[in-house]
């Protein structure tokens, strides 16, 4: 963090930004809106009518992982954007010094369309799959675990409940898709420097091999701190906003 701002300013934390806050809807409202329609699918109940009967575990971890099958293929272009920008840590550019590789997230999709074709966009997408379906369907499990834990039956949970169940729910997924997102970035920024892995799994080996059991979980504790405020939030959001148009 010091190395950041010392180096890039308060504005290298926000690096890769504006497109996040735009895809962040798009996902979240896939994630959300698959898990809720498949969940209405295999239970034959509405989000209402499910408070008053025993919750099915499977129902849920189904449905959270097929929800995150589809938010990866959505989220997959613009993850790649962002990881791309954030790896770029030259100082901002100075008139006439080293222009940046991308200067901005429009001109890094362009870049990446011009140079890989719309495939190159995708990079990395696989890994994507691999990291959010599981863990995605322990997001959802979590939280309606932990909603059911604390709430009386047949009762709607608390505003507490919805968001400490959502903040542990988020701090869940991402302590079991760290070494997923680890290998995930790495192939996202490996088109860069001309395919130094042959696939995923080399990616895992050569990785393991260079730097240890200890690099698959780079990023847990920074994740798992912001994993808490921010899936609180969007469960509250998500629970009232059905509540509301329901
Ligand atoms: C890959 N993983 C762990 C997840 N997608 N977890 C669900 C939380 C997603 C949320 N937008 C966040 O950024 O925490």
């Amino acid at each position: 963090m010091v190395k950041t701002y010392r180096h890039e300013s308060v504005l290298g934390f926000f690096k890769g930004m504006s497109f996040p806050m735009f895809s962040i809807a798009v996902v979240n409202s896939v994630l959300f809106g698959v898990y809720s329609n498949v969940l209405v699918a295999l239970t034959a109940t509405s989000h209402q009518e499910r408070r008053g009967q025993p919750l099915n575990y499977t129902h849920v971890f189904i449905a959270g992982c097929t929800a995150g099958v589809l938010q990866s293929y959505c989220l997959a272009p613009f993850d790649l954007i962002k990881v791309r920008l954030q790896n770029q840590t030259e100082p901002r550019a100075q008139p006439g010094g080293p222009q940046p590789r991308y200067r901005g997230p429009v001109h890094c999709a362009a870049t990446i369309f011009r140079e890989d074709g719309p495939r190159g966009l995708f990079r990395g997408s696989s890994a994507l799959v691999l990291r959010d379906t599981p863990t995605l369907g322990l997001y959802f499990l979590t939280y309606e675990g932990l909603c059911r834990q604390y709430t009386p039956d047949g009762q709607n949970p608390s505003s507490a409940t919805v968001l400490v169940a959502g903040g542990f729910a988020g701090i869940a997924s991402w302590i079991t898709a760290t070494p997923f997102d680890v290998i995930k970035s790495r192939m996202q920024m490996d088109g860069l420097r001309q395919g130094k892995y042959k696939g995923i799994l080399d990616c895992v080996s050569s990785s393991f091999r260079q730097e240890g059991i200890g690099v698959f979980f780079r990023g847990l504790t920074i994740n798992s701190a912001r994993a808490f405020p921010v899936n609180a939030v969007t469960f509250l959001s998500y629970e009232y906003l059905l509540h509301a148009w329901e």
